[in-house]
């Protein structure tokens, strides 16, 4: 047996320390990687294996990538879900001569990934902290490539979901406890893509978080900060910290406010109506295209877009700091001229708020340097033209915006326009920002011409008419005079050599030419490198200004955005009020209407209030609009509260609270449970966490069951929600229980209407317009016929929906023989359901569902499933 190197103890002593990392141990111009990580790089990154002599007997699976293209292996690891330690060289005096001492410089995370290709993601990328004791959580989260750093906390797991879902973290770091919460780690892990691990309990010391707290943020208390009503989210923080301390071992400077926010500011969304609505990307595919996000967002810079994606993630509640929205969109969409001059000049603003990250980290190049000039250049413009917008919102960020004219003149005074990427190769300074640099310069290329002139003048000082200046390597420049004219040669010139048929000399001035040319070029590098340098520093130094105006811009490019959006679309400005009342004429979905080619998009109107139209049932065949339209609502209500006009001819929107939505069958929630668990669970939830200032969205509620079931819950629920002493909430109610429609007379606040389609012979057309009153058929057949159902089926499925028509169907199903392949009822299960007289119905009536909890009912409701299913 051998023994191993001493480079490869060193690896083995940083790996023992640093077990759950991939360790990218740098070699030369090349990041290593050894034994187990040398085998799932080579797998994950497909780069070929090779072995390394280590010392022992077998050499040691190895694999690697080269230093300068390392940015994309590593973010592909990252991404993967793996922690990738940087190990790299350092200076140490300490060390034996010949052994090079490497440490871990930084350990990058998924939620702490500043690769330029994470930098170059539109979304943000956090790294979330969540505390739990006791049902309560703290969390805390920050994003590393922007500085955006927030806690809140929360009293329940079902509000922690629903900030997960809200800010979709790369990663999420979290006590012991947070794992026995409840908490669905795989759906967390597989479906959202969250790396999720536990931390040491002692990064959750409450006195040592304060201290990283009050250091971070450089203050003596916590008052300051706003944390002090607030400490599970102080604990996260303070872990949070630790955790950033420990892997990123660099500058945190650019993190420097945080923000401390109550859910209650914001309208409460659960998980799955933020993807029901499609707010950010779309159920399917989770694109962008096909999202709420997708038409709203025109911004023209990143950090715009950010805050755009922000704004409609957290919707307002607030009414004057939402009418202050209103009216900096007002201002932006009468003076046309005058936004699109703004956008003008945002469009060519970088992001800002990255690039003072790579500030932070000191990686920032010189063309970062450029990239800030050419956006320092549009702020003062930006000022300006924010003059002719009278409105108090953009008012006011016209007032913080600091237009960084003294950086801007750093900047334009130190760097030149087409820098190198690199830092140590020169020809980064203008020419007059520094003298030395100058000379410098001047020195490497002027230098063949200054000794020349030098020749020129000690020839006429002194006669001698061959004197030369000459160069080699061993005494470097001197002055060559033959023989000859040895006599001439002045006092002052110092013999360095004789040799046969000649002197050499130097002079003062030689010597210090010839220093100046000589070590210029190093020189020269060093010096402009610590220049770079200096004013990279003297940036870092003004962050609080830069990230200040970052924040300005995205603000005035968000409402930019909306405003440009709502004139292009035709949107109008809503008005709110506190009372409840819904009132949308001719609304349109925001995003269907965008999808919509040749086809024009019918309008339609919703009225909802806390009166008599509490609950409107919406019966209409499959395809006639009903989501379109149900889902067009809440996005309306949405945006209205986001601070955007919408798409309706007039609007007045009573601000809701919460919006749930209950769509579909969400095929990805149901991790191990059948879909109508999923659904009930979800029902279940919005049941609780409603209030009377919810608007529901609820789409075919029990469908995922028998018929006898489902309508008998969509039946409790609605004399539920509809009861203001139980909930009253305002509800879209989509139903194919065409019997729900009886609750019209039953129940004052309950209203039906139906999406309008034409019979034309044996086909129907879809006319998309809401009209009062119930639908009296399904046209499931039809609609089965447009989907290219075989003939034969549809054939058969009409024969059986007439021989269904008259009669009971649980009696008339077991009549029905099978045909062909046609042998399940499925098919008309929602063609025809059982009338109201049937004997279950009528004892359902006779019960008073409104007096029963949700879960009363449902337990009532199963008994008299058992009753019958008996009596049969
Ligand atoms: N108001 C409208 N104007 C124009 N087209 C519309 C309108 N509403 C809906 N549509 C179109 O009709 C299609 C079907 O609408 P939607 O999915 O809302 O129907 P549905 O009644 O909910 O169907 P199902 O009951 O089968 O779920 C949409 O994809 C859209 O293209």
């Amino acid at each position: 047996m051998g023994k191993l190197t001493p480079m490869m103890q060193q690896y083995m002593k940083i790996k023992e320390e640093n077990k759950d990392c991939i360790l990218f141990y740098r070699l030369g111009d090349f990041y290593e990687m050894f034994f187990d990580d040398a085998l799932i790089a080579s797998q994950e990154l497909e780069i070929t294996l090779t072995g390394k002599n280590c010392g022992l007997e077998e050499r040691a699976p190895m694999c690697g990538v080269p230093y300068h293209a390392a940015d994309s292996y590593l973010n592909k690891l990252v991404e993967k879900g793996y922690k990738v330690g940087i190990c790299e060289q350092v200076e140490d005096p300490s060390q034996a001569k010949g052994i090079v001492k490497r440490e871990i410089v930084r350990i990058v995370t998924p939620g702490t990934n500043i690769s330029q290709q994470s930098l170059d993601d539109e979304k943000n990328n956090y790294l979330m902290c969540i505390f739990c004791s006791d049902g309560c959580f703290g969390i805390s989260l920050v994003d590393v490539t922007t500085g955006d750093f927030r806690t809140t906390s929360v009293d329940s797991l079902a509000k922690v979901q629903d900030e997960i879902f809200k800010f979709a973290p790369a990663e999420i770091i979290c006590n012991d406890a947070f794992f026995i919460s409840g908490i669905d780690l795989d759906y967390l892990r597989d479906k959202m893509s969250v790396m999720v691990s536990g931390i040491d309990h002692y990064y959750f010391d409450e006195d040592q978080g304060i201290e990283r707290i009050k250091q971070q943020f450089k203050v003596g208390n916590l008052e300051g900060l706003g944390l002090t009503d607030n400490p599970m989210g102080t604990i996260a923080t303070g872990a949070l910290l630790g955790y950033l301390h420990e892997t990123q071992k660099s500058s945190l400077d650019h993190l420097m406010h945080i923000t401390p926010y109550e859910t209650g500011e914001f309208m409460i969304i659960d998980s799955s109506s933020r993807r029901n609505l499609e707010l950010c990307e779309t159920l399917r595919d989770k694109q962008k295209k096909g999202s709420l996000l997708w038409v709203l967002d025109k911004t023209k810079t990143a950090m715009g877009a950010r805050m755009l994606r922000n704004m409609l993630e957290q919707p307002l509640i607030d009414k004057k700091k939402i009418e202050e929205r209103y009216d900096a969109l007002d201002s932006l969409t009468s003076q046309a001229m005058v936004r699109e001059e703004l956008r003008e000049y945002l469009n060519p603003i970088y992001d800002l708020e990255r690039l003072m990250t790579k500030v932070s980290y000191k990686t920032a190049n010189p063309r970062d340097m450029i990239a800030f000039k050419t956006s320092l250049k549009w702020l003062p413009p930006i000022k300006t033209i924010l003059e002719e917008c009278r409105d108090p919102l953009l008012t006011s960020l016209k007032e913080q915006l600091d237009t960084l004219e003294d950086i801007w003149g750093l900047l334009e005074d130190s760097i030149v326009e087409e820098p190198p990427l690199a830092v140590k190769e020169g020809g980064i300074i203008k020419e007059g920002f520094k003298d030395d640099i100058d000379k410098l310069k001047r020195a490497k290329t002027e230098g063949k011409q200054w000794l020349m002139e030098l020749e020129e003048r000690e020839r006429k000082a002194t006669g001698i008419k061959n004197l030369k200046v000459k160069f080699n390597k061993v005494f470097g420049y001197y002055l060559d005079v033959t023989n000859s004219y040895k006599d001439l040669v002045p006092d002052h010139y110092i013999r360095k050599q004789t040799l046969a048929n000649s002197e050499r000399y130097t002079t003062e001035e030689l010597n210090q030419l010839a220093d100046t040319i000589l070590g210029s070029e190093d020189r020269l590098y060093a010096l402009e490198y610590e220049t770079f340098v200096n004013i990279r520093e003297t940036l870092a130094g003004e962050m609080e200004r830069i990230a200040r105006t970052a924040n300005v811009i995205a603000q005035v490019d968000a409402l930019a955005s909306l405003a440009y959006v709502a004139e292009r679309n035709h949107y109008v400005r809503p008005k709110l009020n506190l009372r409840g009342t819904i009132d949308i004429k001719d609304g349109r979905h925001p995003v269907v209407e965008q999808m919509i080619q040749n086809d024009m998009f019918i309008p339609n109107d919703t009225y909802l209030d806390q009166k008599k139209n509490r609950v409107a049932i919406i019966t209409g065949p499959n395809m006639a609009g009903k989501s379109t339209y149900m889902r067009q609502a809440a996005l309306i209500v949405l945006m209205a509260q986001v601070g955007s006009f919408v798409p309706a001819s007039k609007a007045n929107i009573g601000i809701v609270d919460r919006i749930f939505t209950r769509v579909g069958a969400s095929d990805d929630l149901a991790s191990g449970q059948s879909t109508f668990m999923v659904e009930m669970s979800e029902v279940a939830n919005i049941l609780r966490n409603a209030t009377k200032n919810s608007l529901l969205i609820l789409d075919e509620i029990g469908r995922g069951t028998s018929t006898y079931d489902g309508l008998s819950i969509a039946w409790a629920v609605v004399e539920y929600i509809s009861n203001p002493k139980l909930l009253g909430a305002k509800t879209l109610f989509a139903t194919h229980y065409h019997e729900l429609t009886e609750l019209e007379g039953k129940i004052d606040s309950v209203n039906n209407y139906c999406i309008a389609v034409k019979e034309q012979g044996d086909d129907i057309v879809f006319l998309r317009k809401i009209i009062k009153g119930g639908a009296d058929k399904s046209y499931g057949v039809q609609v089965a016929k447009l989907a290219g159902v075989p003939e034969t089926v549809i054939a058969r499925a009409k024969e059986i929906s007439r021989e269904l028509s008259d009669h009971d169907i649980a009696s008339r199903a077991k009549d029905i023989q099978p045909y062909g392949e046609v042998q399940q009822l499925s098919l008309f299960q929602h063609t025809d359901e059982p009338t109201m007289e049937h004997p279950f119905m009528a004892e359902l009536r006779e019960k008073n569902l409104a007096d029963m909890t949700p879960l009363e009912a449902l337990n009532y409701l199963y008994t008299l499933q058992e009753k019958l299913r008996k009596e049969d």
